[in-house]
């Protein structure tokens, strides 16, 4: 029974110090384990403080590997250096590419960085090559070393790519820009591996004249960036001596991200503090590396995909799971529309569903590959899925997509992960009975 004369709040958390600490991505005080990384980028931007032109510079890794943060530290060291010895420097950014969907917008981005407040751009109403003569004049304007640095590069639209990554570092050079006194160095950073193979050789070397790879850390690096973030977060004493290790473990082994370590642990004191602890115990840090994945993938379903994107992304992992059947476009757009039917019943035109897939593809959720088509002519595309199938599944599940789901979908899971599909006799696509292959409610 409830007395309704108390009230439920409680005014003290026993966990948390300052939870936000693991929620954000905020710029650290101290940058642990990348001394080399750090050494190879002070040589490459140093030759801006000695009076040399400055280098373009590219920054590749897996995601929460640092990338963004040393970035910002070394922006920040070169601005006080460039100042402390009378050097002409204007830095632009990190500008997040994934934020700007177009050429225009993210040409538009940069003009508006240079310009005060009351001058910006507005977002349409000029052509694309209008907005880089507007770009051009602000760099000239700007003068001396123009460092110009975008995050998340592989965002850049494909036929835009070499307008920013080839044709603006190399501005200065081209006599139909009004830039003459300008030297533009780009720092470029990307966590999509992928995309660096599939850039022109010419982007590849313009932008890649230093590359600076940031590899996953191992559990001992992980240990000690977590320690520093939970002493920051939790109030003291209240972890067991395994937390940490527990969860530096886990992210190492898993994608040697600091983001995922960091989660862990919010997630590890939130299940302590509806226990009614005033511990975090090694089976609450357990129990949080059990969901942090699905929880991460529930992120998207319910906050970061559209409804179409997000059912899109159901799809194409259905078409990854199904036996003997490769996940084509055309294969995902019919399983997107039995999905579309069951959850909304307004099922977008197949035209979309290339849009939808490029889209997730940006967010790191698919990836695809061209297959050329022999002698029959003609590309197709193949996607696969990044995360783990039974994750993607299991996050619908929580979600509002939950009715998508076909309720035959661990059955089929079953023979992709145990490889039986090669004994499981799959109908043809062409056949009646692919479509019943799914049970979709
Ligand atoms: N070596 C480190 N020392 C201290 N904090 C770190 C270190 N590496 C990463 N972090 C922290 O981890 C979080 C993620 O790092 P960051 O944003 O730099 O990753 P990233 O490699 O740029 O990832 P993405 O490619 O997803 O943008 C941030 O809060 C960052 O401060």
């Amino acid at each position: 029974m409830t007395d309704l004369d108390e009230n439920p709040f409680n005014t003290t958390d026993p966990i948390f110090k300052q939870k936000q600490i693991l929620k954000k991505d905020e710029m650290p005080d101290k940058i642990f384990h990348r001394d080399d990384e750090i050494q190879q980028y002070t040589i490459a931007l140093e030759d801006i403080i000695v009076g040399h032109d400055p280098n373009n510079v590219f920054i590749y890794g897996p995601t929460g590997v640092g990338k963004t943060a040393v970035t910002l530290w070394m922006r920040n060291k070169l601005k006080e250096k460039a100042a402390e010895t009378g050097v002409p420097l204007n830095v632009v950014g990190p500008i997040n590419c994934r934020n700007y969907k177009s050429a225009y917008a993210l040409a538009t981005a940069l003009v508006n960085d240079f310009r005060p407040p009351d001058d910006q751009l507005p977002n349409s109403g000029y052509s694309t090559d209008k907005v880089f003569d507007f770009l051009y004049q602000e760099i000239e304007n700007a003068g001396g070393n123009v460092l110009i640095i975008l995050d998340e590069i592989d965002n850049i639209p494909p036929d835009a790519r070499n307008d920013f990554l080839y044709e603006l570092p190399r501005a200065e050079a081209n006599e139909n820009t009004p830039i003459t006194d300008a030297k533009i160095g780009l720092i470029g950073i990307s966590n999509d591996l992928k995309f660096v193979d599939v850039l022109e050789p010419k982007v590849k070397s313009t932008l890649g004249e230093r590359e600076i790879k940031f590899g996953p850390y191992n559990a001992n690096e992980l240990n000690d960036i977590l320690e520093y973030y939970a002493d920051m977060a939790f109030k003291d004493g209240v972890l067991e001596k395994d937390v940490i290790p527990l969860a530096a473990a886990f992210s190492a082994q898993e994608r040697g991200d600091v983001r995922q370590g960091k989660r862990i642990l919010q997630k590890a004191g939130e299940l302590a503090r509806m226990d009614g602890k005033e511990v975090v115990t090694s089976e609450h840090t357990h129990e949080a590396t059990e969901t942090v994945e699905t929880d991460e993938i529930l992120d998207y379903f319910e906050q970061d995909l559209t409804s179409h994107q997000a059912m899109t992304y159901l799809a194409a992992a259905l078409a990854v799971i199904e036996p003997k059947q490769e996940a084509t476009t055309k294969r995902i757009y019919k399983l997107y529309s039995s999905v579309a039917e069951s959850v909304v019943s307004r099922v977008k035109s197949e035209r979309k569903i290339y849009e939808f897939l490029d889209q997730l593809s940006m967010q790191g959720l698919v990836r695809s590959a061209e297959q050329n088509l022999g002698r029959e002519g003609g590309r197709r595309y193949v996607y696969d899925i990044t995360d783990d199938p039974r994750d993607i599944i299991e996050a619908a599940r929580k979600s509002s997509y939950n009715n998508a789901v076909p309720s035959n979908v661990d059955e089929m899971l079953a023979y992709y992960l145990e490889e039986e599909a090669s004994e499981y006799e799959a109908p043809d696509i062409s056949d009646q009975h692919q479509e019943n292959l799914w049970k979709f409610t």
